[in-house]
């Protein structure tokens, strides 16, 4: 009899993930691994994998053991390694909470990111405090077919171009990664979203994922854009000294992102578990080969 690996898929604002528990970190996952995974078709399909693992087990986050006591090895989709990913740590944090490994209250997850707290309440919504947005200087352009538009380049711990458009359509089928420049602004590659104006503090986006083509949601993109937004508006928390908070519509869902005078982002959305079930190990083993 073929061994078995347990997993459990989950969606945050149907940002969807397949989660691999792995507490000692026992469990093979190279890139060919995850991508058959992450497969819609072939595999049990979603946008990344959320490996559970202890900081303790894991080389990346050792060092992080006495502040976090679960690490979020993130992967995109197409198996590649990410920072950070804001809608995954919430169903990480749900995923923990309803396998008894914590209660309610406040967790600290570890990413590649840093140390993240998460607010768990019995059910609802999840509340993570995000860190704060690198701004770097330099101009940024993202195109589409004929069209091309200024981006602004926000670190969130992973990289960020927010492109403010006249038409969520005019990005087009995002079938490719749409091209930006200079090259150099991104060596590793960048998430980029397209925003559109709903209201006063509302906007609305789409995005493409490195990692994984356009999803229907993306959290540090969420994250990105209110701070743009922010800065386009005159609405910077440093220099005004108020907390700014912009309503971010998804395609999947809606997220709520607050910042801080002192440049501490808190994002609010929904963690949800969908279904359990068992990986064939030898099946995954032979894809992935
Ligand atoms: N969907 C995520 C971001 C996942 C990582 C991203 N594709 C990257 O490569 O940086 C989110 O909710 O933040």
């Amino acid at each position: 009899m073929s061994t078995r690996i347990a997993f459990l898929k989950g969606h945050g604002t149907e940002n969807d993930f397949v989660i691999v528990p792995d507490p000692e970190n026992a469990i093979d996952l190279p890139p060919a691994a995850v991508a058959v995974l992450c497969d819609r078709r072939a595999g049990i399909g979603g946008d990344g994998v959320l490996h559970v693992v202890r900081s303790a087990a894991h080389p990346e986050a050792k060092d992080m053991a006495g502040e976090a006591e679960w690490f979020m090895d993130y992967r995109n989709g197409d198996g590649s390694v990410a920072e950070m990913c804001g809608n995954g740590v919430r169903v990480f944090a749900r995923y923990l909470q309803r396998a008894g490994h914590v209660t309610e209250g406040d967790l600290a997850v570890a990413t590649r990111g840093g140390v993240k707290t998460v607010h768990l309440a019995k059910d609802g919504d999840v509340t993570v405090g995000m860190g704060k947005a690198l701004l770097p200087e330099g101009k940024v352009t993202v195109s589409v077919g004929e069209r091309s538009w200024p981006a602004r380049n926000v670190n969130m711990g992973n990289p960020h171009a927010v492109a403010f458009v006249d038409d969520l359509a005019h990005a087009g089928d995002l079938l490719s990664p749409p091209p930006f420049s200079p090259a150099a602004a991104y060596p590793d590659g960048v998430n980029v979203e397209f925003v559109v104006d709903r209201g006063p503090r509302h906007v609305a986006l789409r995005v493409h994922e490195r990692g994984a083509g356009e999803t229907r949601s993306c959290g540090t993109g969420a994250c990105a854009v209110a701070v743009a937004a922010a800065r386009r508006d005159g609405a910077d928390p440093a220099v005004t000294g108020a907390p700014v908070t912009y309503t971010v519509d998804l395609p999947g869902g809606t997220l709520v992102i607050t910042e801080r005078p002192d440049g501490e982002i808190e994002m609010t959305g929904p963690a949800v578990i969908v279904a359990e079930g068992e990986i064939d190990a030898e099946w995954l083993e032979t894809l992935a080969r």
